[in-house]
């Protein structure tokens, strides 16, 4: 049974789901960095908010990891590139928090334009300070959005509902989508000249680091209302606090710091700002939302093999996986047996998918094969991780797709290209059972079986009952025997399945026979 660990705090209802799908579940939070590495090899999947930061340390301990679950949307504290490496799936709830995080937005929003917290504070001191809060409308003002994705447009809904004007920045938004939207894409720069209240929703990235910085907050009009229920790193903090000290900003409202939890901050105690504690995504619903949603995506992804919302490896649905699993296991068979017959590094692979396999979605078969034709030179590269590191290896990848199947129902054919040679493997799907096809240009119809033999030699007599005789001093047994060859008295190709592993110096005696070309074990 797979087993995850919650570490931090979510709702129960997160460890329901794991427990009725199937899933063993332990919630420990609150861990240190040190406490999690201890932990952590135990577990297949941890789920995660913003608290725990799975880093490349982290990764690295956990070695039965397969998925990383965000309960939310932010993924800035998980290290997807050595997730990545490390073949970890990071997944994430895009949407299950999004409208609380548009309405934080707006109330804080509300608040900074009426000063709600302070007249509140001060009020419940004694005081009732009637005339020292003058508020402004938000009516016929305009909000400037910068980032008009999911949360950025449920809040340009929600301003235009207050009937506000809405301008939005985002590279992204498309002249149709803002016209849906009802916002007016604009600018950056125009954005901060013309807005009275700035609000952001894009993710921290290197793009976005700082863009409410000092020289931009200086274009803005005098009295502007500055928002942020992103992340911290977005405004420079030291300037909007001398802004707000200026009196050119009007209020700040911020959620989200560039160093959390900020217990002690230059912003806190300046007048007309307003801070909340990473509250963005804290309700009941979202809450509920997000728990159920990332149990729900890690337990079909480490019962199923189903991929929803991850960040590093292309979808699966649940319809799909159990269509897929009988191809992926094919081509992580030929591409194993392929990464063990060539010795050179790998230039380009070519895949041609034929017959009804191409209804399906392919992506996963060939991340499947390139994890099996790596895993000879990386043995911990899998599905998730192999593409990224082929690229990386600058390994051109092709795919190709032909309607009609030549002799099976489904072929896959794998064509690996090395400095040196081509080397050729067709496949299918036979009686549900993974069979290799063509070998070579070979015709031949054989299984795969843990322990192989591959032989090339000259298409010459006497070349059977030698390498028989070999085998037989070697107390090898032959399960199954598949030969072939190109033409008559040119290359043959033999692929020979033996009962047990291949003894050490078999290859060798096997090299010895006149007519050998090439030798290779192959163990699946
Ligand atoms: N305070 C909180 O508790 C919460 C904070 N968030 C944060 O809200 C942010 C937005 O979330 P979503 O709307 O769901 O994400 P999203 O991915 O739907 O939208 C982000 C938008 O930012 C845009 N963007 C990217 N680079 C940009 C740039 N350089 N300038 C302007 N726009 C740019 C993208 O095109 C995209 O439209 C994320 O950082 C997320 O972590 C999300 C939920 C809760
Ligand atoms: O979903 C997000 O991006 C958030 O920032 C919410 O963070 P949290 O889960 O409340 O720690």
């Amino acid at each position: 049974m797979p087993k995850v660990l919650i570490a931090d705090k979510m709702s129960a209802a997160a460890t329901q789901v794991f427990r009725q799908r199937g899933v063993d579940v332990d919630v420990i939070t609150g861990l240190s960095k040190e406490e999690l590495i201890n932990i952590i090899p135990d577990y297949d999947g941890l789920a995660v908010r913003s608290t725990t930061r799975p880093d490349a340390e982290i990764i690295a301990a956990a070695k039965n990891l397969k998925v990383i679950g965000r309960a939310g949307i932010g993924v800035d504290n998980v290290d997807i590139k050595s997730a990545t490496d490390r073949g970890v799936v990071v997944m994430n709830t895009p949407f299950g928090n999004a409208i609380t995080t548009a309405e934080h937005a707006i109330a804080m929003l509300f608040s900074a334009a009426r000063q709600i917290p302070a007249a509140s504070a001060r009020t419940q001191n004694g005081e009732w300070p009637k005339s020292d809060f003058k508020g402004v409308e938000l009516f016929n003002k305009t909000l400037g959005i910068i980032g008009c994705g999911n949360i950025g447009a449920l809040v340009a809904e929600r301003a235009l509902g207050l009937k506000m004007k809405v301008i939005a920045f985002d590279p992204y938004l498309t002249k149709e989508r803002a016209v849906k939207l009802g916002v007016e894409k604009v600018e950056l720069d125009a954005l901060f000249q013309r807005a009275d209240a700035i609000t952001l929703h894009t993710p921290l990235v290197e793009g976005t680091k700082g863009i409410v910085s000092r020289e931009r907050l200086g274009m803005t009009k005098k009295g502007v209302i500055i928002v942020n229920c992103a992340r911290g790193g977005l405004v420079d903090e030291e300037a909007l606090k001398d802004a707000l000290d200026a009196g050119h900003v009007r209020a700040a409202a911020l959620d989200v710091f560039a160093v959390e939890p900020a217990k002690a901050h230059p912003l806190f105690g300046t007048p007309n700002f307003i801070a909340t504690p990473h509250l963005g995504a804290s309700t009941l619903e979202a809450q509920e939302n997000v728990a159920v949603q990332v149990a729900e995506q890690m337990a079909d992804y480490l019962l199923t093999g189903a991929v929803s919302n991850a960040l590093n490896t292309p979808s699966i649905s649940a319809e799909e996986a159990p269509r897929l699993k009988p191809f992926v296991d094919l081509a992580d068979k030929m591409g194993r047996m392929t990464g063990q017959l060539i010795h050179d590094p790998i230039k380009a692979v070519e895949f041609t998918y034929k017959g009804a396999v191409t209804d399906l979605n392919t992506n996963p078969i060939t991340a499947a094969a390139l994890a099996g034709l790596l895993k000879a030179a990386m043995p911990d590269v899998n599905m998730v991780s192999a593409p990224v590191l082929a690229k990386e290896r600058g390994i051109e990848i092709k795919e190709s797709y032909v309607d009609e199947a030549e002799r099976a129902e489904s072929l896959i054919r794998l064509a690996v290209e090395t400095a040196k040679r081509k080397f050729v493997v067709v496949g299918t799907i036979y009686r549900g059972e993974p069979r290799i096809v063509r070998l070579f240009g070979v015709p031949m119809d054989a299984a795969f079986s843990p322990n192989m033999i591959y032989v090339r030699n000259a298409d010459k007599p006497g070349f059977i009952g030698e390498l028989g005789g070999v085998l037989g001093r070697n107390k090898v047994n032959i399960a199954t025997f598949s030969l072939g060859r190109m033409k008559k008295d040119e290359e043959a190709v033999c692929l020979v399945s033996v009962d047990g592993p291949v003894p050490a110096n078999l290859a060798e005696e096997i090299r010895a026979i006149d007519q050998v070309k090439i030798v290779d074990v192959v163990e699946m």
